[in-house]
């Protein structure tokens, strides 16, 4: 209860609103006048604490033909369906600033959602309501199907296969779009803009590749249609977003007066750079603050080398090293003096030019934005689904560092200390909860390395053929067996690089 007094709170709700607008920033704006605009697959923390921010900024500002319908496509996603329902789809934003700072907000931008496997039609008929322009998607990086080591779409997951069955009613993310661009075409709707906020280089152009693909297993025609008439803008997207917890939860109710069943708490710093490029119209995001920009490449680059691959760089050496949070990590020099040098000497040298940006104050920004503690993001946020990260942040580093001859000691580290971690046990000996959707097998190879030091990079999905690579192989195996025999701490202070 952090020493404040349980008192029950009246659930948020639209007629509450004028009573709480001493305590927080509340919609003004007629929700009852908001047409639908935009429909979000995957309504998690980052959605509600990003986009969803935006465009309810729009809203405000007078625009009323972009509100958002959120879908929940997954089991756990029921939650969010009544969590939202209960509470007329608002919800609070608690923004947390370094120096202690807390503001909160009712978002209202969100004006309805469907939990899918409800009913199908609702939200197929949704789909290809013509309202609809864009269709936008945090779906996790997992979410898209890449096979790591060719690129190319991989049709094995059990509800891709299900959905490519002749009439399947849809059940992933996949099946949904590409079952209402079918529609849409056959009726002579135009098709909506796929909007891809995941944090993947490149995001627009691997949602069109892999969902045209995943079309072309269902009809080669329609395949073609999507690739060349649907037009799939990439983003860079940056807010820190920790997962809410039962005490963020009640500091709504105490702080604000809010009974809200599922706020969301992010810092206060938040991007969005967009390609300009939606065929079928947009909101007036650059109203908002979003950079709309002909080419997102080098921001993308930027963000998930640095940003990302620096999460991965402090979370496996920190948990190892006992520590639980990202702010921890970040205010001890030796992890401070590590992330820096991986983002100066190996992360920036794979960069184009950003426009506009100064590196090395990024740089410097991002481990003050770390070491924010009253964001309290978890280590174990970080290291999860590790499978899907590492590969798409870190080995793209870490291959054209091999191609132009840099250095990639610290990368190697990371990568030994992700294998370490990968084992399931800390250094003080307790057990770690490994979340990976490759599990079994990261795991197993982590067992196998006491014998085979190399074990853990025998998997070309994840690694390409860095393991053929002694530039990388020596440092990676010399860095395993430090690990082995000192721990995180010790390999770190004597890292020589
Ligand atoms: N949290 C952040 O700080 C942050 C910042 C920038 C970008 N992102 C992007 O947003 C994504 C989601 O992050 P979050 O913090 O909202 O997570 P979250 O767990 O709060 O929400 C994820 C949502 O996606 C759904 N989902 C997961 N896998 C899916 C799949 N295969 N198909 C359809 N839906 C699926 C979940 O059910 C849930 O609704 C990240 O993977 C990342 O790409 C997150
Ligand atoms: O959410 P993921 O899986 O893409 O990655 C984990 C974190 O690195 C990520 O969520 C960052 O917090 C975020 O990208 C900051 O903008």
């Amino acid at each position: 209860m952090s020493g404040h007094q349980r008192v029950r709170q009246p659930r948020l709700a639209t007629d509450r609103l004028g009573e709480l607008a001493g305590s927080v920033a509340v919609p003004t704006y007629d929700r009852t006048a908001v047409t639908p605009g935009i429909v979000h697959l995957g309504v998690g923390g980052f959605h509600r604490a990003h986009q969803a921010r935006y465009v309810d900024d729009l809203l405000a500002s007078g625009v009323s033909d972009w509100g958002i319908v959120g879908v929940g496509l997954m089991p756990q996603d029921v939650r969010m369906r009544d969590a939202l329902a209960a509470q007329d789809h608002l919800y609070t934003l608690v923004e947390r600033a370094p120096d202690g700072d807390v503001r909160g907000r009712v978002i209202g931008s969100i004006i309805d959602y469907l939990f899918a496997p409800d009913s199908p039609t609702a939200v197929l008929d949704l789909l290809t309501d013509p309202r609809i322009r864009i269709v936008s998607l945090t779906i996790t990086e997992g979410g898209y199907h890449v096979n790591q080591a060719t690129g190319r779409f991989d049709a094995s997951d059990p509800g891709i296969q299900a959905d490519l069955r002749p009439g399947a009613v849809p059940s992933t993310a996949f099946g949904y779009v590409v079952e209402a661009l079918a529609r849409r075409r056959a009726a002579g709707v135009a098709p909506f803009t796929v909007m891809s906020c995941d944090n993947i280089a490149g995001n627009g152009e691997v949602a069109r590749a892999m969902l045209s693909s995943f079309a072309r297993l269902r009809d080669p025609a329609l395949g073609a249609w999507i690739e060349s008439e649907v037009a799939f803008p990439s983003s860079m997207v940056d807010r820190i977003t920790p997962a809410t917890t039962d005490v963020d939860i009640e500091e709504v109710g105490w702080r604000f007066g809010i009974a809200d069943a599922w706020p969301v708490v992010s810092e206060p710093f938040t991007q969005w750079v967009l390609e300009d490029h939606f065929p079928r119209g947009r909101p007036p995001f650059e109203q908002a603050g979003v950079e709309m920009v002909p080419d997102v490449e080098p921001y993308e680059l930027m963000k998930l080398r640095l940003l990302n691959a620096s999460h991965q760089a402090l979370c496996y050496l920190g948990y190892l090293s006992g520590y639980r949070y990202a702010h921890e990590v970040c205010a001890d020099p030796l992890f401070v003096d590590f992330l820096l040098g991986y983002m100066s000497q190996e992360g920036t040298p794979t960069l184009p030019p950003v426009p506009g940006v100064d590196l090395a104050a990024y740089q410097q920004e991002l481990v003050s934005r770390f070491a924010n503690p009253h964001i309290r993001d978890t280590l174990a946020r970080l290291c999860a689904e590790s499978s899907d990260r590492i590969p798409k942040w870190l080995v793209p580093v870490i291959s054209a560092q091999l191609a132009s001859g840099g250095s990639v000691r610290r990368s190697a580290l990371v990568v030994a200390s992700w294998a370490r971690y990968a084992e399931g046990v800390d250094e003080q000996g307790s057990p770690i909860d490994i979340v990976d959707r490759r599990r079994a097998e990261v795991m197993s190879r982590a067992m196998a390395h006491r014998e085979d030091p190399l074990a853990f990079l025998r998997d070309p999905d994840l690694f390409g053929d860095l393991v053929d690579s002694p530039e990388f192989t020596e440092p990676y195996a010399e860095a395993l067996a430090s690990l082995h025999a000192v721990g995180a701490r010790k390999t770190l202070e004597s890292w020589e690089t």
